[in-house]
């Protein structure tokens, strides 16, 4: 899992069309989003990751707290980004990561929004520029770093 990590002051976005044949439905209030003083981690979930889907969920949502905690973010954005990687985990195992790493952030406590799954969006995004305000993870199972 390639994870990008940006303090932003805002981010907002727009559903645009179809990116896969079967996109996460979403009801119309999904289409468009926004989020004010928020960290936004953009996240290609890989193939390696299928080996364990749920200990890359465990190490992504600690990595995501841990830098929250840092720069003082107290509203989380998921975003699905298939563009960190070449090596991108098939859709289904995909969304399916992205919804857990949502649901235990709340469960932490934070307030969390993620994009919808599936779709080409528009996106605006203010970076705050701070030393930590740009930070970048990869996340991979223990089983696959023993190969
Ligand atoms: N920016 C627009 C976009 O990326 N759209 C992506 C993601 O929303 C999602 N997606 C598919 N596979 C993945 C994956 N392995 N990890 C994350 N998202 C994925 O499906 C779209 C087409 O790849």
């Amino acid at each position: 899992m390639r994870v990008l990590l940006i303090h932003s002051d805002y981010i907002e976005y727009e559903v645009k069309d179809k990116a896969l044949k079967n996109p996460e439905p979403i009801p119309d209030e999904m289409k468009k989003g926004r989020m004010d003083e928020v960290l936004v981690a953009f996240i290609s979930v890989e193939k390696v990751d299928e080996k364990n889907p749920e200990e890359v969920v465990e190490k992504a949502v600690e990595e995501i707290v841990n830098v929250a905690k840092q720069v003082k973010a107290e509203n989380l954005f998921v975003y699905p980004f298939a563009h960190l990687s070449s090596e991108l985990a098939k859709p289904s195992v995909a969304l399916e990561v992205l919804k857990k790493i949502e649901e235990k952030l709340k469960e932490k406590g934070y307030n969390v929004g993620r994009a919808p799954f599936g779709y080409y969006k528009a996106f605006k995004i203010s970076c705050k520029g701070h030393p930590l305000a740009e930070l970048s993870r990869t996340i991979v199972p223990e089983a696959a770093k023993e190969e």
